[in-house]
């Protein structure tokens, strides 16, 4: 008899994410100025972010109090003495969603609705458990509180992103999407939805709302005809090579304008068929991509029969640490189209290094 992998792993990582996307909408109406810090790389980070690690770890050290996490955040600006006013912010955030009462489907997570708030130095404590490593052997989650934190800020899209890795390989992801349409049909329609994918298992978009009656829809990347291919790209100009993209879509001869999106809610969207190529080139400025920012969306890709590889069509290794090594860039498309566009690349590449273009 053949048991379906990840059952509890897949109810508490979906538990985690709904909580995490109920504090970061609520958290983005309310934000205000010294809510939001830049980081040694000068990217933002806010009090949604932080306190969006607490809860996931917290949820997660409940049901898995061995797994390793390796999240993006981390405690430091809490822990110092100019942080008192942060600190209490986000102890004050991660309390009132931790302690909200029990949702359909966290029946069996133990800790949650208990109504027993953490301690500030519990709560730093739990978000700095997401300082480990990563590494080629093992089982360890990746956590991205909020991936898009710029597109977050700009009331756009952004993701709460988990992933479970065991010996380097993506086996879980989950992507929550508190503003992306549930239908792309309806753009303007209802907001609001989270994809799943258990690696064997399949791709799947299921409600945000914990008590929605609505079913999951199983993904599955459309054979796209010329004239519906389109790119979806970064709308940040300083996170991937925006020009070279333009090149790649001539030389493939497609006609649509890209469709630009914060976040791994690019991979959600071509995992159910809104645009058919993600593509991300390195800008040259010696950036390493994170295993967060992609180790959820690229198993959702390939349950959703898509491929996923650099630019040169090598796999992604998440064995290598915090982050995916030397950057090659990232293409993910449906199987047929993928393997056009590793070959545009090619071509807009060597047009690149003679001038040609
Ligand atoms: N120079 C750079 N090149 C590529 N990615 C970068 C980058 N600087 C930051 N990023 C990453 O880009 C992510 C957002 O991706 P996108 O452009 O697809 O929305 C950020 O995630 P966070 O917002 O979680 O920090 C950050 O990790
Ligand atoms: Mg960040
Ligand atoms: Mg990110
Ligand atoms: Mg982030």
């Amino acid at each position: 008899m053949s048991t379906v992998p990840y059952v509890a792993e897949k109810q508490v990582a979906i538990a985690a994410v709904r909580r995490a996307c109920t504090l970061t909408a609520s958290v983005f109406n309310k934000l205000v100025k010294n809510e939001t810090l830049t980081k040694d790389d000068k990217s933002p980070v806010t009090v949604g972010d932080f306190s969006a690690q607490a809860v996931v770890n917290t949820i997660l050290g409940h049901a898995f109090p061995d797994d390793r996490i390796v999240g993006e955040e981390d405690a430091a600006d809490m822990r110092a003495e100019s942080g008192v006013e942060l600190r209490n912010r986000i102890v004050e955030l991660a309390n009132e969603t931790l302690t909200g009462p029990l949702q359909p489907g966290e029946e069996n997570i133990w800790g949650l609705g208990s109504g027993k708030a953490q301690t500030a130095e519990q709560i730093m404590d739990v978000i700095d458990r997401g300082n480990y490593d990563g590494g080629r052997t093992g089982r360890f989650w990746t956590l991205d509180p909020i991936d898009g934190t710029k597109g977050f800020l700009r009331g756009e899209q952004y993701a709460v992103c988990l992933a479970l890795i065991n010996n380097a390989r993506v086996e879980l992801g989950v992507i929550g999407c508190p503003n992306l349409p549930v239908s792309a049909s309806a753009p303007t329609g209802e907001r609001g939805c989270i994809f799943v994918a258990v690696r064997g298992e399949g791709a799947y978009q299921i409600p945000l709302s914990p008590s929605s009656t609505v079913e999951p829809i199983r993904l599955q990347i459309p054979d796209l005809s010329q004239d519906q291919l389109n790119l979806l790209e970064s709308v940040e100009k300083a996170h991937a090579k925006l020009s070279f993209n333009e090149k790649v879509a001539q030389v493939l001869g497609i006609t649509r304008e890209p469709t630009r999106m914060d976040s791994q809610a690019k991979y959600c969207a071509l995992a159910r068929g809104d645009g058919g190529v993600y593509l991300r080139m390195p800008t040259g400025a010696g950036y390493r991509e994170k295993i967060w920012d992609h180790a959820p969306g690229s198993v959702l890709v390939e349950e959703a029969g898509g491929v996923i590889t650099d630019s040169r069509g090598q796999p992604l290794d998440f064995g290598l640490g915090r982050t995916l090594g030397e950057n090659f860039g990232f293409v993910a498309a449906g199987k047929k189209v993928h393997s056009r566009v590793l070959e545009a690349v090619k071509k807009a590449k060597e047009d690149e290094a003679t001038g040609s273009a």
